[in-house]
């Protein structure tokens, strides 16, 4: 048994507990419909799907498998089609490639998509040029465009974020299982604008050393499964209740519950409060699951959440992905670790460089330096390395294009350069050549463990 409790809170009694971030609907009888209509919808992952993924987080736990957790900050419904899904997806492929050759560690695959649509903000409203709006949460509440309709909360974008993530999900089970993520295709997985650049060349080079392998196992006639499919599983915030209830179901094999809207979910920075509605509904759900903590998390908060989340201990089924900023990192996070290491916590330690090293340009840019976010993932591997923990992962917000959002890197993308092609609609991405060569900065840093 996974969780503490197999009945489910109902949807108002969640909303008694004064959750955050929350949309706000107009027309209840609206809302109400959506959500009755989700609750008749077939399930978009499979609990025994679950179950594996959070198998491969319990070599996650015991230091035998790293995570690699990445995709937009905020999928769209617009961003549904094949060329950005798969761009995605091949991005995510080199550099599990990259981490697990160069590293030789086996790589957990997890998209932040097929249902990564809502979005909590910092603030409930926005203002341009005096015109005062309810701020874009995402495509799962409003829309993004600057007017009054656009940016009202519509409970019929629910349903839209269920066929957005069936479509995402059914191209990602295509691509990942039916050829296109053979080993042997490793080198098409490279772009041109990347194959050009250095960390491009680098990465045609660990293709040419892996075909070289290929060769060799074709000739003694071995040739496993495992270098013809890839195992890839989803993963978004569980921020919307409404649409994370209507999708937790009771699974018929076991009478577990399990939120079978993604395999593994995570309750963000915003929402984590341990008396509150999204703890409280992660709480009785079997899926593997997350949360994000951010710097004022203390070591008793850290061992509440396990104790709530994961109440019999279960390997696998709790990741904590830390987000502290990294010039605060390796003054917090020490503590918090050792505290739950040494309360025999099993959970996976999961970095996620991006949220705590946010900012605003001169000229109006939300965005990140590439160097600070290694800076921060250099600092989790040295904490994990003082206290005697596992390193488990990486949680990154990327993207398959060439856009430019955040500033640093390889080509040094200026703040003037952000220009070009800011496509984001919540946080900066990393584009695909620094999402490569932050693999490769990952890989050494594994080499050298
Ligand atoms: O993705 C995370 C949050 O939604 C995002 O960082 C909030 O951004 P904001 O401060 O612009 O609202
Ligand atoms: C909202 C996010 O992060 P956090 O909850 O850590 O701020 C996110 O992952 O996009
Ligand atoms: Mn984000």
């Amino acid at each position: 048994m996974t969780n503490a409790d197999l009945t489910l809170p109902t949807l108002a009694e969640l909303h008694a507990l004064g959750p955050a971030q929350q949309p706000t609907y107009a027309d209840p009888a609206a809302r109400d419909a959506v959500v009755d209509r989700l609750r008749t919808m077939p399930p978009l992952v499979f609990a025994g799907e679950a179950d594996q993924l959070r198998e491969k987080l319990a070599a996650v736990a015991r230091g035998e498998a790293f995570v690699l957790q990445g995709g937009d900050c905020a999928e769209t419904f617009a961003g549904v089609n094949a060329d950005n899904i798969r761009n995605k997806l091949r991005v995510l492929l080199s550099m599990a490639v990259v981490l697990t050759y160069a590293a030789s560690v086996p790589v957990v695959k997890l998209g932040r998509m097929a249902g990564q649509y809502a979005k909590p903000r910092s603030s409930d409203d926005e203002t341009r040029d005096g015109v005062t709006l309810p701020a874009y949460r995402g495509d799962a509440v409003n829309g993004f465009d600057f007017t009054p309709e656009a940016r009202r909360h519509d409970p019929q974008r629910l349903m839209e974020v269920y066929h957005a993530s069936a479509a995402t999900l059914n191209l990602a089970r295509a691509f990942t299982q039916g050829g296109y993520a053979d080993l042997r295709q490793m080198h098409a997985w490279n772009t041109d604008f990347v194959r050009n650049s250095p960390v491009g060349a680098r990465y045609e080079s660990i293709g040419a050393e892996i075909d070289k392998a290929l060769a060799f196992m074709d000739a003694i006639g071995v040739d496993p499964d495992e270098l013809h499919t890839v195992d890839f599983h989803s993963s978004h915030e569980a921020l919307i209740l409404e649409y994370e209830h209507a999708l937790t179901r009771t699974d018929q094999r076991t009478g577990d519950l399990y939120d079978v809207s993604g395999h593994f979910l995570w309750i963000g920075e915003r929402t984590r409060q341990l008396d509150g509605a999204h703890v409280e509904l992660l709480s009785r759900i079997a899926n593997p699951v997350g949360i994000k903590l951010g710097p004022t998390t203390t070591p008793d908060d850290a061992l509440a959440y396990a104790r709530k989340l994961n109440p019999h201990n279960v390997p696998g089924k709790l990741t904590f992905i830390t987000r502290f900023g990294a010039g605060k990192i390796r003054d917090l996070l020490p503590e918090l670790v050792a505290k739950v290491d040494g309360a025999g916590v099993s959970v996976a330690w999961v970095c996620d460089p991006m949220h705590g090293n946010t900012f605003a340009t001169e000229n109006g840019y939300k965005t990140r330096e590439f160097d600070d976010v290694i800076d921060e993932v250099r600092g989790f591997f040295e904490v994990h390395r003082s206290v005697g923990t596992w390193p488990g992962g990486v949680h990154v917000e990327l993207t398959g294009d060439d856009v430019t959002e955040c500033v640093g890197g390889g080509s040094r993308l200026s703040a003037a350069d952000l220009t070009h092609r800011y496509e984001t609609l919540c946080d900066p991405r990393l584009n695909r050549a620094q999402s490569l060569e932050l693999a490769f900065l990952v890989a050494q840093m594994l080499r050298e463990r």
